[in-house]
């Protein structure tokens, strides 16, 4: 297997690994539980002083320490003063993109908006123009840094958006990149079609032919080479209509394709209630959110995922997340990962700005940032939380003094080790 930073091929990998002497282990579920909602989001189930026992790359069993003394394993980790939790589950992404946009963070910083930026054919397109001209190989290249960068942050499940390519080609090249992250790196990865994330400059006048384009041409191309999963479109004023969108959506479910939509960044406009009536996996940003919008997301099977580093970087409100959970909802964080609006892939400075800006507690924060986020990519049956059954996706912290610390002393590094699949990362 062509794994990249985790393994030494030459050194003999343990079958199993038993990690004792746990301070706190953190997010156990005796049952599968699939997604957490409302007033359960403030219950984080753990184990103090606890053991976890990992077979090939599964968790077996778990437990108090006292009940662990007739256990060997291949490998032993002491992790005493120590914290152990499932990894990070970064439900969106865009890290397959070429080059970086700092020119505009600067501009911003010297008083133009984001639209300002997109409005003079920056931005997204900005990116696209970048992508276009930059070979899948270099592409991948690039992707690769951040997959790596964001593995050892405890990410061990992410999903990937197309969206700067604008093109069939250019977005076939995204996915197939895509593609082969996931073949060549052990985290679970998802992918996302997002033909539908800015107009082309050669459509400009002509918005309705770059629709049919992308559900006539990007669609079924996609589907027939399966280089997606999911289809996603960013609904939002000054990019694509509520027409458009739904359009996209049901094109994209024909062929296979689940909506999991940009929406209510900038403006709420009936978005989130599109995303529903077409059954969406999550609906993402949700910086504006309205009463209706609410009241939209009551009984559906729609994650609604905060994306927190983005408003820090752009200076744009925080996702209301009280007001969903208080609707008895779940929620979900991610880090939005991307050039222009997110410049970082950092989990744990999302769990931590979700506790210092957006209020939640830091057991509602690791729920939407684990399990929630495993759900909002469709992986929650086997991610997002300590189970007998899951993959064996472990963070194991530094010292520290209790979890609550994590996005207390937030910027700081507190893991030490990572563990995917069963397999240590170095
Ligand atoms: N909002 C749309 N897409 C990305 C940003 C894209 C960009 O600026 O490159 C986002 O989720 O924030
Ligand atoms: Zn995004």
């Amino acid at each position: 297997m062509a794994f990249f930073i985790t393994i030494n091929p030459l050194k003999k990998q343990p079958v199993s690994i038993l990690i004792k002497n746990i301070k706190e282990l953190i997010q156990v579920r005796e049952t599968n539980v699939l997604k957490v909602s409302g007033a359960d989001m403030k219950e984080l189930p753990t184990i103090k002083n606890a053991y976890l026992l990992i077979e090939h790359d599964t968790i077996v069993e778990y437990g108090k320490m006292e009940d662990c003394e007739n256990i060997q394993a291949d490998k032993t980790i002491d992790a005493t003063g120590k914290v152990v939790l499932p990894t990070w589950c970064d439900s969106h992404t865009h890290i397959v993109y070429a080059g970086n946009r700092e020119q505009e963070f600067v501009d911003r910083i010297n008083g133009l908006s984001y639209e300002d930026i997109a409005n003079r054919g920056g931005g997204i397109l900005n990116s696209a123009e970048k992508l276009q001209n930059t070979s899948e190989e270099e592409l991948y290249n690039q992707s690769v840094k951040r997959l790596k960068e964001v593995i050892k942050l405890g990410t061990g499940a992410i999903e990937i958006k197309s969206g700067y390519g604008l093109t069939v080609d250019a977005e076939l090249k995204m996915l197939r990149v895509i593609k082969r992250l996931k073949k060549e790196f052990p985290v679970k990865v998802k992918a996302t079609l997002l033909g539908a994330h800015a107009i082309p400059k050669a459509y400009k006048d002509n918005q309705k032919a770059y629709v049919d384009l992308v559900v006539n041409s990007m669609i079924p191309k996609v589907a027939e080479e399966e280089l997606a999963h999911y289809i996603d479109v960013f609904c939002e004023k000054g990019y694509f209509t509520l027409e458009d969108t739904e359009r996209i959506l049901k094109a994209g479910l024909a062929h296979g394709l689940t909506p999991k939509i940009h929406v209510n960044q900038f403006n709420a406009f009936g978005g989130v209630a599109l995303g529903v009536k077409y059954n969406a996996l999550s609906v993402d940003h949700l910086e504006e959110l309205s009463d209706d919008d609410v009241k939209a997301l009551k009984g559906s099977n729609t994650m609604p995922v905060a994306l927190p580093s983005c408003s820090y970087f752009l200076s744009i409100p925080y996702s209301p997340v009280r007001k969903l959970m208080k609707a008895g909802l779940p929620v979900a964080l991610a880090t939005d990962y991307n050039p222009g609006s997110t410049p970082s892939g950092n989990m744990n400075f999302v769990v931590s700005t979700a506790c210092i800006k957006m209020k939640m507690t830091p057991e509602e924060a690791i729920n939407a940032a684990t399990i929630n986020g495993a759900y909002a990519m469709g992986v929650s049956n086997m991610y997002g939380s300590i189970c007998r059954g899951k993959k064996a996706n472990v963070i194991i912290t530094k010292e520290i003094p209790s979890y609550h610390f994590l996005p207390y002393a937030f910027g700081n590094n507190h893991i030490e080790t990572v563990i995917i699949n069963g397999v240590e990362i170095s």
